[in-house]
């Protein structure tokens, strides 16, 4: 089940994707006593934060944090998606998300040694000496390249036909830096619920492109779990050029 919510300011987005979240979230730690999610970078730790970061209502004491995709560079590194959601959500709430439960890569190590030690890291959370074929997130945060990229997931690109591991390495990412590592499709298509955040008129060829020609096969549209939703969160800008019916009203 696809949901599109359009708003009308980023601020509206923001707050919206707020309420989502600690919904989520919330049924998460009713059932099963904590809430996993694996977050992106780009534009996406601002429009989640903005609101999420004074929700006094959100157990976030029970929040594991992976990364959607991570960029090989030093965890202090501007181009570091850790940075950036560091800056606007862990910072913010240092005193409530616990410093282990954010898992970052290992910066030092090599692209393909960093994807095999983050693929460590979640076994130790989601498999715990069980044999598990794929973690599955409560919830994952995306982001849409104006390509149609998501994670590092990139048009074209060989890893879009990875269906065993579930964290790869990339070494020529054609959006830099060069050097990543990204959650692979099996890994997003195995989560209760996937949720895209984009906003800009920049978006707006691509996000109707990629709601209404599902045809091209572009790494957002690979992106359908067999048991979970799938929503985007995006402004009236991003949805400049998508037919009004595709649109379903906010209201959880
Ligand atoms: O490089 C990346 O880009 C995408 C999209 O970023 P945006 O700035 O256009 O929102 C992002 O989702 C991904 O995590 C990041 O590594």
């Amino acid at each position: 089940m696809t949901s599109v919510y359009a708003f009308p300011s980023t601020d509206q987005l923001s707050e919206a994707l707020n309420q989502y979240v600690e919904k989520i979230s919330a049924e998460a730690i009713k059932k099963h006593g904590r809430f996993t999610v694996a977050v992106s970078g780009g534009s996406l730790p601002k429009l989640l934060s903005a609101n999420l970061k004074q929700n006094s209502r959100i157990d976030f004491n029970s929040w594991h944090i992976f990364f959607a995709d991570e960029r090989c560079v030093p965890l202090d590194h501007e181009d570091s998606n850790y940075l950036e959601l560091k800056k606007q959500l862990l910072d913010p709430l240092a005193e409530q998300i616990q410093p282990g439960a954010v898992h970052t890569i290992k910066p030092e190590l090599s692209p393909e040694e960093a994807a095999e030690e983050y693929m460590d890291q979640l076994m130790a959370v989601f498999a715990a000496g069980d044999a598990v074929k794929f973690p599955v997130f409560d919830l994952i945060l995306l982001g849409m390249g104006p390509d149609g990229h998501t994670a590092s997931l990139f048009p074209g690109h060989e890893l879009l036909s990875e269906n065993i591991e579930w964290v790869a390495s990339i070494s020529d990412s054609p959006k830099p830096p060069k050097d990543r590592i990204t959650l692979t499709f099996p890994v997003l298509n195995h989560a209760h619920n996937v949720a895209f955040v984009t906003a800009g008129d920049g978006k707006q060829d691509m996000v109707q492109k990629i709601i209404e020609e599902p045809e091209h096969e572009l790494p957002c549209q690979r992106v359908h779990p067999a048991n979970g939703t799938v929503s985007w969160f995006i402004d009236n800008a991003a949805a400049g050029k998508l037919n009004p019916v595709r649109l379903t009203e906010f209201n959880i």
